[in-house]
């Protein structure tokens, strides 16, 4: 378990870090998200133990990361931004380098290197030099030396950053299968990441909690959560859209010929919808439920660090 309180990290006069708290136990895959300069990765140095925190604490099972360090640092594994490596080193040197830095026992290294190059499916390029690999290879290479002594909490700081959509999905499925054993804390600035593969989101702004809850909660959040989109071949009268029961608002955009119908309260109004629309014959090409717009909702959360301009 993981038990931050009041956490504070100041860089002279700046305060990156302020008065941060959360509990994280076994069986979540946090989302921890926030804009860019928002403290993400301050926070992860201090977790795993690579920067001094200013005030308050970090207990991992109940453990205090500042007087602990060294006994912390085996219950986790890190993947730091960027995932640096050592390019002109090929993947089976790396990490049996990794191995020896983590002092594993000479005779445990093979054995620990052949666990990590199976679960994140490494043996094709094992002799090839880091720095010919594509992107998410060395992603993998990066999760590998962050699994290699087999921590119970891991850490990755924009595991998916700079990766092609196949990368991104093969990155997150093997972040999903590494979650039914262990603690898994991912920061990173993409949302739809946090629907793909956690079940429960931090949002941090100017160094500040602003959000923790479900990724289902986060959505909810959003006017478009339940509502239905409708596509119309040609104009029709939809007004009577309007009285059905747990319909609030319709909005329609006239260049796409879309139709967005807002429930009340969030309301499930599926086969209402399409009943009407079966019914009234309306003449329509696609009806879709919306999931909710996070982005929004991500701007909302984060509205006063937006308003300074600090997101890219
Ligand atoms: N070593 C440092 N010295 C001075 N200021 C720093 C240092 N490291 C971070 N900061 C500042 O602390 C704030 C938080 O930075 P941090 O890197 O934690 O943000 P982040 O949320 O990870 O951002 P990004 O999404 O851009 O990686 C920023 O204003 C940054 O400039």
């Amino acid at each position: 378990m993981i038990l931050v309180e009041n956490l504070t990290r100041k860089f002279g006069h700046h305060t990156a870090v302020n008065n941060l708290s959360f509990e994280i136990k076994s069986g979540d895959i946090v989302g921890f998200l926030g804009p860019n300069g928002a403290g993400k990765s301050t926070t992860m140095k201090m977790l795993t133990g690579f920067l001094p925190i200013s005030s308050g604490s970090i207990s991992i099972d109940g453990l205090d990361v500042d007087k602990n360090a060294i006994k912390v640092k085996h219950k986790i594994g890190y993947l730091p931004e960027g995932a640096p490596a050592y390019p002109d080193m090929t993947v089976y040197q790396f990490l049996h380098f990794i191995a020896a830095a983590r002092k594993i026992p000479r005779k445990e290294r093979a054995l620990a290197i052949d666990s990590v190059v199976e679960k994140v499916a490494l043996a094709s390029v094992l002799n090839k030099s880091i720095e010919n690999l594509s992107k998410g290879f060395k992603r993998r290479v990066g999760i590998a030396q962050a699994l290699i002594h087999d921590p119970d909490i891991l850490i990755l700081d924009e595991p998916t950053d700079g990766l092609d959509p196949n990368q991104k999905h093969q990155v997150r499925k093997l972040i999903s299968a590494l979650a039914e054993t262990k603690i898994v804390i991912v920061s990173t600035h993409i949302l739809e990441e946090v629907t793909a593969v956690c079940n429960r989101v931090i949002i941090i702004a100017d160094g500040e909690k602003r959000f923790d809850d479900t990724p289902l909660a986060l959505q909810q959040r959003s006017k478009y959560h339940n509502a239905m989109t409708i596509k119309l071949s040609y104009m029709a009268d939809i007004s009577g859209l309007l009285e059905l029961p747990g319909v609030a608002d319709l909005k329609h955009d006239k260049d796409t010929k879309r139709v967005t119908i807002f429930s009340e309260e969030q309301q499930d109004i599926t086969a209402i919808i399409q009943d009407y629309v079966h019914k009234q014959n309306l003449p329509v090409d696609l009806i879709f439920p919306e999931q909710g717009r996070l982005d929004d909702v991500f701007r909302e959360i984060t509205r006063s660090q937006v308003a300074e301009g600090e997101v890219s």
